[in-house]
Protein backbone atom coordinates (compact mmCIF):
# COMPACT_ATOMS: atom_id res chain seq x y z
CA UNK A 1 0.00 0.00 0.00
CA UNK A 2 1.22 3.20 -0.73
CA UNK A 3 2.05 5.81 2.07
CA UNK A 4 -0.51 8.89 1.69
CA UNK A 5 1.52 10.96 4.57
CA UNK A 6 5.27 10.77 5.44
CA UNK A 7 6.79 12.48 8.33
CA UNK A 8 10.69 12.55 8.43
CA UNK A 9 12.67 13.51 11.36
CA UNK A 10 10.87 16.15 12.55
CA UNK A 11 11.27 18.62 15.37
CA UNK A 12 9.11 21.36 16.43
CA UNK A 13 10.26 23.72 18.97
CA UNK A 14 8.04 26.65 20.50
CA UNK A 15 10.67 29.78 22.15
CA UNK A 16 9.26 31.00 24.83
CA UNK A 17 10.21 33.16 27.91
CA UNK A 18 11.03 30.37 30.64
CA UNK A 19 13.12 28.42 26.93
CA UNK A 20 12.88 26.30 24.08
CA UNK A 21 9.52 23.67 24.64
CA UNK A 22 10.72 20.56 22.85
CA UNK A 23 7.03 20.12 21.54
CA UNK A 24 8.21 17.50 18.79
CA UNK A 25 11.47 15.67 18.81
CA UNK A 26 12.83 13.14 15.76
CA UNK A 27 9.03 12.08 14.60
CA UNK A 28 8.91 9.74 11.92
CA UNK A 29 6.06 7.50 10.74
CA UNK A 30 3.79 7.09 7.83
CA UNK A 31 -0.04 7.22 7.24
CA UNK A 32 -0.69 4.91 4.20
CA UNK A 33 -3.82 5.32 2.07
CA UNK A 34 -7.01 4.44 4.25
CA UNK A 35 -5.09 3.75 7.36
CA UNK A 36 -6.45 5.43 11.02
CA UNK A 37 -3.11 6.20 12.54
CA UNK A 38 -3.97 7.01 16.33
CA UNK A 39 -1.25 9.34 17.71
CA UNK A 40 -2.08 8.57 22.07
CA UNK A 41 -0.24 9.96 24.78
CA UNK A 42 -0.57 12.11 28.15
CA UNK A 43 -1.86 15.90 27.93
CA UNK A 44 1.25 18.11 26.96
CA UNK A 45 3.54 15.56 25.01
CA UNK A 46 2.97 17.54 21.86
CA UNK A 47 0.46 16.08 19.67
CA UNK A 48 -1.39 18.44 18.75
CA UNK A 49 1.73 20.72 17.63
CA UNK A 50 2.41 17.35 15.32
CA UNK A 51 -0.76 17.84 13.73
CA UNK A 52 -0.72 21.23 13.21
CA UNK A 53 3.30 20.76 11.91
CA UNK A 54 1.45 18.50 8.73
CA UNK A 55 -1.10 21.38 8.40
CA UNK A 56 1.47 23.92 8.68
CA UNK A 57 -0.16 25.85 11.48
CA UNK A 58 2.35 26.54 13.96
CA UNK A 59 2.36 29.60 16.29
CA UNK A 60 4.98 32.31 15.19
CA UNK A 61 7.12 31.35 17.86
CA UNK A 62 7.55 28.14 16.41
CA UNK A 63 10.92 26.09 14.90
CA UNK A 64 10.71 23.59 12.56
CA UNK A 65 12.90 20.95 10.81
CA UNK A 66 12.60 18.19 8.90
CA UNK A 67 10.05 17.06 6.62
CA UNK A 68 6.40 15.89 5.76
CA UNK A 69 5.34 14.91 2.60
CA UNK A 70 1.84 14.23 1.60
CA UNK A 71 1.60 11.85 -1.63
CA UNK A 72 5.05 12.19 -2.90
CA UNK A 73 4.61 15.94 -2.65
CA UNK A 74 6.70 18.04 -0.03
CA UNK A 75 4.64 20.23 1.86
CA UNK A 76 7.62 21.64 3.55
CA UNK A 77 9.13 23.12 0.39
CA UNK A 78 5.65 24.84 -0.35
CA UNK A 79 4.51 28.54 -0.55
CA UNK A 80 1.53 29.75 1.80
CA UNK A 81 -0.22 29.87 -1.06
CA UNK A 82 0.38 26.63 -2.33
CA UNK A 83 -0.66 24.99 1.06
CA UNK A 84 -3.73 26.74 1.81
CA UNK A 85 -4.74 25.20 -1.70
CA UNK A 86 -4.07 21.83 0.44
CA UNK A 87 -5.71 22.79 3.60
CA UNK A 88 -9.47 21.86 3.32
CA UNK A 89 -9.17 20.06 -0.06
CA UNK A 90 -6.38 17.03 -0.10
CA UNK A 91 -6.26 17.17 4.31
CA UNK A 92 -9.14 18.02 5.85
CA UNK A 93 -9.18 18.92 9.63
CA UNK A 94 -11.50 18.37 12.61
CA UNK A 95 -11.00 20.03 15.83
CA UNK A 96 -12.42 19.76 19.33
CA UNK A 97 -14.82 22.33 19.22
CA UNK A 98 -17.33 22.50 16.88
CA UNK A 99 -18.13 25.90 18.44
CA UNK A 100 -14.75 27.42 17.63
CA UNK A 101 -14.34 25.77 14.48
CA UNK A 102 -17.72 26.95 13.18
CA UNK A 103 -18.38 30.46 12.37
CA UNK A 104 -21.67 31.60 14.30
CA UNK A 105 -22.30 34.06 11.93
CA UNK A 106 -22.72 31.70 8.92
CA UNK A 107 -25.24 29.41 7.61
CA UNK A 108 -24.01 25.70 8.06
CA UNK A 109 -24.45 24.89 4.78
CA UNK A 110 -22.61 27.95 3.65
CA UNK A 111 -19.68 26.36 5.80
CA UNK A 112 -20.00 23.08 4.51
CA UNK A 113 -20.22 24.19 0.56
CA UNK A 114 -17.54 27.16 1.48
CA UNK A 115 -14.56 24.17 0.47
CA UNK A 116 -15.98 22.86 -2.27
CA UNK A 117 -16.19 25.74 -4.36
CA UNK A 118 -12.89 27.37 -3.61
CA UNK A 119 -11.32 24.29 -3.76
CA UNK A 120 -13.15 21.65 -5.94
CA UNK A 121 -14.18 24.20 -8.88
CA UNK A 122 -17.82 24.13 -8.98
CA UNK A 123 -20.33 26.92 -8.86
CA UNK A 124 -22.02 28.35 -5.18
CA UNK A 125 -25.19 26.77 -6.12
CA UNK A 126 -23.89 23.24 -7.25
CA UNK A 127 -21.63 23.48 -3.72
CA UNK A 128 -24.87 24.68 -1.65
CA UNK A 129 -26.66 21.40 -3.02
CA UNK A 130 -23.41 18.90 -2.74
CA UNK A 131 -23.74 20.58 1.36
CA UNK A 132 -27.33 19.30 1.92
CA UNK A 133 -26.63 15.89 0.76
CA UNK A 134 -24.00 16.09 2.64
CA UNK A 135 -25.83 17.02 5.91
CA UNK A 136 -28.31 14.28 4.70
CA UNK A 137 -24.96 11.30 4.84
CA UNK A 138 -24.62 12.50 8.32
CA UNK A 139 -28.54 12.55 9.71
CA UNK A 140 -28.83 16.16 9.40
CA UNK A 141 -32.63 16.47 8.28
CA UNK A 142 -34.09 17.49 6.25
CA UNK A 143 -31.15 18.78 4.57
CA UNK A 144 -32.59 21.97 2.87
CA UNK A 145 -34.28 23.32 6.00
CA UNK A 146 -30.56 22.22 8.17
CA UNK A 147 -28.16 23.52 5.64
CA UNK A 148 -30.11 27.57 6.19
CA UNK A 149 -29.66 27.66 9.83
CA UNK A 150 -26.89 28.66 11.81
CA UNK A 151 -24.90 26.86 14.03
CA UNK A 152 -26.55 28.06 17.67
CA UNK A 153 -29.83 26.33 16.31
CA UNK A 154 -27.87 22.79 16.08
CA UNK A 155 -27.54 20.37 19.43
CA UNK A 156 -23.71 19.29 20.04
CA UNK A 157 -23.84 16.16 18.59
CA UNK A 158 -25.45 17.94 15.38
CA UNK A 159 -22.28 20.54 15.20
CA UNK A 160 -19.92 17.86 15.45
CA UNK A 161 -21.89 15.80 12.80
CA UNK A 162 -21.80 18.93 10.17
CA UNK A 163 -17.95 19.43 11.59
CA UNK A 164 -17.17 16.31 9.97
CA UNK A 165 -19.28 17.00 6.84
CA UNK A 166 -17.33 20.75 6.43
CA UNK A 167 -13.32 18.56 7.06
CA UNK A 168 -14.97 15.91 4.48
CA UNK A 169 -16.57 18.10 2.21
CA UNK A 170 -13.89 18.18 -0.56
CA UNK A 171 -12.99 14.75 -0.38
CA UNK A 172 -9.45 14.67 1.02
CA UNK A 173 -7.36 12.56 1.06
CA UNK A 174 -6.23 12.64 4.27
CA UNK A 175 -8.19 14.01 8.00
CA UNK A 176 -6.38 15.32 10.22
CA UNK A 177 -8.91 15.10 13.49
CA UNK A 178 -7.82 16.48 16.73
CA UNK A 179 -9.41 15.72 20.04
CA UNK A 180 -12.80 14.60 18.09
CA UNK A 181 -14.11 12.96 21.73
CA UNK A 182 -13.60 15.60 23.91
CA UNK A 183 -16.26 16.36 26.01
CA UNK A 184 -18.66 14.26 24.56
CA UNK A 185 -20.65 11.48 25.96
CA UNK A 186 -20.49 8.01 24.96
CA UNK A 187 -23.38 7.75 22.48
CA UNK A 188 -22.41 10.88 20.81
CA UNK A 189 -18.56 9.50 20.95
CA UNK A 190 -20.44 6.23 18.98
CA UNK A 191 -22.04 8.49 16.37
CA UNK A 192 -18.63 9.97 15.83
CA UNK A 193 -17.25 6.60 15.35
CA UNK A 194 -19.64 5.80 12.89
CA UNK A 195 -19.45 9.02 10.73
CA UNK A 196 -15.50 8.23 10.61
CA UNK A 197 -15.92 4.56 9.08
CA UNK A 198 -17.99 5.70 6.83
CA UNK A 199 -15.47 8.52 5.68
CA UNK A 200 -12.43 5.97 5.78
CA UNK A 201 -14.30 3.09 4.34
CA UNK A 202 -14.57 5.54 1.30
CA UNK A 203 -10.91 5.57 1.01
CA UNK A 204 -9.90 8.30 3.51
CA UNK A 205 -6.89 8.53 5.99
CA UNK A 206 -6.88 9.43 9.59
CA UNK A 207 -4.48 10.96 11.74
CA UNK A 208 -6.49 10.76 14.83
CA UNK A 209 -4.93 12.53 17.44
CA UNK A 210 -6.38 11.65 20.95
CA UNK A 211 -5.69 10.70 24.73
CA UNK A 212 -9.17 9.00 24.54
CA UNK A 213 -7.74 5.67 24.21
CA UNK A 214 -10.89 3.50 24.10
CA UNK A 215 -11.61 5.46 21.20
CA UNK A 216 -8.13 4.83 19.58
CA UNK A 217 -8.39 1.18 19.92
CA UNK A 218 -11.99 1.26 18.20
CA UNK A 219 -10.57 3.34 15.40
CA UNK A 220 -6.66 2.86 14.25
CA UNK A 221 -5.20 0.58 12.59
CA UNK A 222 -1.76 1.41 13.86
CA UNK A 223 -1.19 3.34 17.67
CA UNK A 224 1.53 5.38 17.97
CA UNK A 225 2.37 6.91 21.26
CA UNK A 226 3.96 9.86 22.04
CA UNK A 227 5.81 11.00 25.55
CA UNK A 228 7.29 14.38 26.16
CA UNK A 229 7.48 15.32 23.17
CA UNK A 230 8.82 11.78 20.71
CA UNK A 231 7.43 9.19 19.83
CA UNK A 232 8.06 5.93 21.53
CA UNK A 233 6.37 2.97 20.23
CA UNK A 234 4.46 2.76 16.83
CA UNK A 235 2.44 -0.97 16.38
CA UNK A 236 -0.73 -2.32 15.30
CA UNK A 237 -3.40 -1.93 17.03
CA UNK A 238 -4.51 -4.75 18.65
CA UNK A 239 -0.24 -6.02 18.81
CA UNK A 240 -0.02 -3.09 21.04
CA UNK A 241 -3.18 -3.79 23.00
CA UNK A 242 -1.92 -7.20 23.28
CA UNK A 243 1.52 -6.47 24.59
CA UNK A 244 2.71 -2.95 24.19
CA UNK A 245 6.42 -3.30 24.47
CA UNK A 246 7.75 0.26 25.28
CA UNK A 247 7.78 0.46 29.18
CA UNK A 248 5.78 3.64 28.90
CA UNK A 249 3.18 2.07 26.77
CA UNK A 250 2.43 -0.69 29.39
CA UNK A 251 2.27 2.15 32.02
CA UNK A 252 -0.20 4.05 30.37
CA UNK A 253 -2.25 1.21 29.71
CA UNK A 254 -2.24 -0.13 33.62
CA UNK A 255 -3.29 3.48 34.69
CA UNK A 256 -6.72 2.95 32.85
CA UNK A 257 -9.77 1.75 34.98
CA UNK A 258 -10.21 -1.28 33.16
CA UNK A 259 -6.35 -2.52 33.44
CA UNK A 260 -6.64 -1.55 37.41
CA UNK A 261 -5.83 2.20 37.37
CA UNK A 262 -2.48 1.80 38.28
CA UNK A 263 -0.82 5.70 38.05
CA UNK A 264 2.36 6.06 36.52
CA UNK A 265 4.85 6.90 39.22
CA UNK A 266 6.87 9.76 39.17
CA UNK A 267 6.30 13.60 37.68
CA UNK A 268 5.23 14.08 33.89
CA UNK A 269 9.32 15.79 32.82
CA UNK A 270 9.37 19.62 31.92
CA UNK A 271 9.02 19.98 27.98
CA UNK A 272 11.93 22.71 28.34
CA UNK A 273 14.36 20.43 30.30
CA UNK A 274 13.90 17.02 28.86
CA UNK A 275 15.46 14.47 31.03
CA UNK A 276 19.14 13.09 28.94
CA UNK A 277 18.80 9.48 27.36
CA UNK A 278 15.35 8.21 26.99
CA UNK A 279 12.70 10.64 28.23
CA UNK A 280 11.16 8.04 30.08
CA UNK A 281 14.05 6.92 32.29
CA UNK A 282 13.51 9.05 35.42
CA UNK A 283 10.13 7.01 35.57
CA UNK A 284 11.18 3.66 34.21
CA UNK A 285 11.23 0.74 36.35
CA UNK A 286 14.27 -0.77 34.39
CA UNK A 287 16.57 2.01 33.31
CA UNK A 288 19.92 1.82 33.84
CA UNK A 289 22.96 4.07 33.44
CA UNK A 290 22.81 3.74 29.31
CA UNK A 291 19.40 4.95 29.71
CA UNK A 292 20.19 7.72 31.93
CA UNK A 293 22.52 9.15 29.53
CA UNK A 294 21.88 7.56 25.87
CA UNK A 295 18.77 8.07 23.57
CA UNK A 296 17.43 5.10 22.46
CA UNK A 297 17.34 4.83 18.90
CA UNK A 298 13.65 4.13 17.21
CA UNK A 299 14.18 -0.41 16.08
CA UNK A 300 12.04 -2.06 14.53
CA UNK A 301 10.85 -5.58 16.44
CA UNK A 302 8.33 -7.87 15.68
CA UNK A 303 6.48 -5.87 13.56
CA UNK A 304 6.99 -2.97 15.29
CA UNK A 305 8.96 0.11 16.14
CA UNK A 306 10.27 1.02 19.51
CA UNK A 307 12.54 3.62 20.80
CA UNK A 308 13.97 1.82 24.06
CA UNK A 309 17.28 0.42 25.10
CA UNK A 310 15.76 -3.34 25.93
CA UNK A 311 15.03 -3.99 21.81
CA UNK A 312 17.83 -1.74 20.69
N1 LIG B 1 2.31 28.55 21.13
C1 LIG B 1 2.99 27.88 22.08
N2 LIG B 1 4.06 28.45 22.68
C2 LIG B 1 4.76 27.78 23.62
N3 LIG B 1 4.49 26.53 24.01
C3 LIG B 1 3.44 25.93 23.46
C4 LIG B 1 2.63 26.56 22.46
N4 LIG B 1 1.66 25.68 22.08
C5 LIG B 1 1.86 24.57 22.80
N5 LIG B 1 2.91 24.69 23.64
C6 LIG B 1 3.48 23.68 24.53
O1 LIG B 1 3.91 22.60 23.72
C7 LIG B 1 3.73 21.37 24.41
C8 LIG B 1 2.93 20.41 23.56
O2 LIG B 1 1.59 20.87 23.47
P1 LIG B 1 0.44 20.11 22.70
O3 LIG B 1 -0.73 21.01 22.67
O4 LIG B 1 0.97 19.62 21.40
O5 LIG B 1 0.16 18.86 23.64
P2 LIG B 1 -0.93 17.71 23.48
O6 LIG B 1 -0.21 16.43 23.55
O7 LIG B 1 -1.76 17.98 22.29
O8 LIG B 1 -1.77 17.90 24.80
P3 LIG B 1 -3.36 17.80 25.07
O9 LIG B 1 -3.66 16.35 25.18
O10 LIG B 1 -3.54 18.53 26.36
O11 LIG B 1 -4.05 18.46 23.92
C9 LIG B 1 3.08 21.71 25.74
O12 LIG B 1 4.09 21.76 26.71
C10 LIG B 1 2.48 23.08 25.50
O13 LIG B 1 2.44 23.81 26.69
NI1 LIG C 1 -3.74 18.46 21.99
Amino acid sequence: MTCILKVTDVCVHLTTENGSVRAVDNASFSIKEHETFALIGESGSGKSVLGLAVLRLLPDNAIFSGNISLDGISLTDLSEKEMQKIRGKTIGSIFQNPYLSMNPGIRVGNQIAEPMWTHLGITKEAAREKAVSLLERFSIVPGKTRAREYPFQYSGGMLQRAMVAMGTAANPQLIIADEPTKGVDSLKKQEIAETFRRVSAEGCAFLLITHDIDFAKAMANRIAVNYCGEILEIAPTEMFFKEPLHPYSRALLDSLPERGMHPIPGPSPSMIEVPDGCRFNPRCPFADNRCRTEKPPMTETNGRTVRCWKYA
